[in-house]
């Protein structure tokens, strides 16, 4: 069994009910088991403008492979009407996986771990929850918390 850990995020539309919808969507997935979800996050938006985001990180056991989730949580962004108009634009539901197993991915569709995700508040916190002993590539959460103590967040 493989072992996920995914970001969850949205900034336009009823965005904590359009996450706690998402989670139903996997939770419901006959390959999917043990979903535990992360505590809900405000943030302001980083890299980007416009409201702010609620924020979450799942963790999950899947059988499926990190593509074929990968396809799976595009699919369900889709039902929530996800756009791509710009990068970074403010979306209704944003479901990336952060990581998978140890596995390291650099295709086309997929890079593993997700590339930003050690600079980023919303998915270190909520990741902390979960997680408070992993240790990333680039250092522990607490180290990495402090590096971007100037991102807006509040728990929910
Ligand atoms: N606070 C916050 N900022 C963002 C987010 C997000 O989920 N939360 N997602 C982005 C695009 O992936 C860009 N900026």
């Amino acid at each position: 069994m493989n072992i996920a850990y995914i970001g969850l995020g949205s900034n336009l539309g009823e965005s904590r009910s359009i996450l706690q919808q998402a989670l139903v969507n996997l939770a419901d997935h006959p390959s999917i088991h043990q979903l535990e979800c992360s505590r809900f996050y405000r943030s302001s938006p980083v890299d980007s403008s416009g409201p702010d985001y609620v924020n979450a990180v799942a963790r999950l056991e899947t059988s499926l492979s990190s593509l074929a989730l990968l396809h799976l949580l595009q699919e369900i962004e889709n039902r929530y009407g996800r756009e791509r108009p710009y990068i970074n634009a403010p979306r209704t539901l944003d479901l990336d996986i952060l990581l998978f197993n140890d596995e390291i991915n650099h295709s086309a569709e997929l890079t593993l771990p997700h590339p930003r995700m050690h600079q980023r508040a919303f998915v270190l916190l909520p990741l902390q929850d979960l997680a408070p002993d992993i240790v990333l590539a680039q250092g522990t959460l607490d180290t990495l918390l402090e590096q971007c103590k100037d991102q807006g967040i509040e728990l929910l």
